[in-house]
């Protein structure tokens, strides 16, 4: 039981096991040396919600996942990782999460399964060939690329490889940078279909991007950070389907505000 997690019921105070945000940050401002950042960010992902960041260059949101990966420490507020605090217990806070940068480095000489065996030894984990083939098949690899050497995947091969990694460690939480820049139409059509995969597991997802359509299509919510301050919030409307946001009314929003 996690003694930093409780809520009020009825005037009480009622510890929980579980927190209900995956990734939480609280009244959170963060700087580079004397320059400001980010400021009183109120950000949460639950568990089996995808929560797209938007925002215009330099607005901070790899600044934001930075925060979550305890890369950078917060002038002032409270940062979590299910629970745990990502500077004070970084190695803790680390195996809860998985990162897919927007360039997902692997070892190239390795192959899809090798890279996954030797990835799951350093974070201390050991998979069977069976648990790590479903988790690649359950990713979308091809099993012809199973054995073949990495450094001629492309970006959304890349990608399907780092979740199955994520699958494979069940991690509760996932922080995506820009997943789709540079992904063709199918492509960017496959990861978004992963990501209701990661949904539907109960992974909570953090993704920055700049694809309003990916956005539209696959979040839960979303966030539009101006200027290192989260200016605004708006939920999806159904579960499913491509009527979840307006997307024009989206980039109407994002287009003023980057303006
Ligand atoms: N390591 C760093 N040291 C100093 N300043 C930094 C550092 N990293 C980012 N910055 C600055 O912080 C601000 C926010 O950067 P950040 O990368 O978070 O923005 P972003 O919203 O992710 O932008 P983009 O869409 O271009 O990736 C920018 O002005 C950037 O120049």
């Amino acid at each position: 039981m996690n003694s930093e997690h409780s809520t009020f019921t009825a005037g009480k105070k009622v510890p929980l096991d579980t927190p209900s945000n995956v990734l939480e940050a609280a009244g959170v401002s963060a700087s580079y040396g004397a320059r400001p950042i980010l400021q009183s960010l109120d950000l949460s992902v639950r568990p089996g919600e995808v929560y797209a960041l938007l925002g215009a260059n330099g607005a901070g949101k790899s600044t934001t996942l930075s925060l979550f990966l305890g890369f950078l420490v917060p002038d002032s507020g409270r940062v979590r990782v299910n629970g745990i605090d990502p500077v004070a217990r970084a190695a803790d806070a680390r195996r809860q999460l998985a990162y897919i940068p927007e360039n997902v480095a692997f070892y190239e000489q390795l192959s899809a399964r090798e890279n996954l065996v030797y990835l799951l030894d350093l974070a201390g984990q050991s998979a069977g060939s069976g648990e790590i083939d479903q988790a690649l098949l359950a990713a979308g690899l091809d099993a012809a690329a199973f054995d073949r050497r990495m450094g001629g995947f492309s970006k959304g091969m890349r990608q399907k490889v780092a979740i199955a990694l994520a699958l494979a460690r069940r991690v509760p939480a996932l922080l995506l940078d820009e997943p789709t820049s540079g992904l063709d139409p199918k492509a960017t059509y496959e990861f978004n279909r992963l990501l209701e995969l990661l949904r539907a597991r109960g992974i909570a997802t953090l993704m920055v991007t700049h694809d309003l359509l990916s956005a539209s299509e696959v979040a839960d919510r979303i966030g539009f950070l101006n200027a290192g301050i989260l200016q605004e919030e708006v939920a999806a409307q159904g579960a499913t389907g491509s009527e979840r946001f307006d997307v024009r009314n989206l980039h109407r929003r994002y287009a003023g505000q980057a303006a």
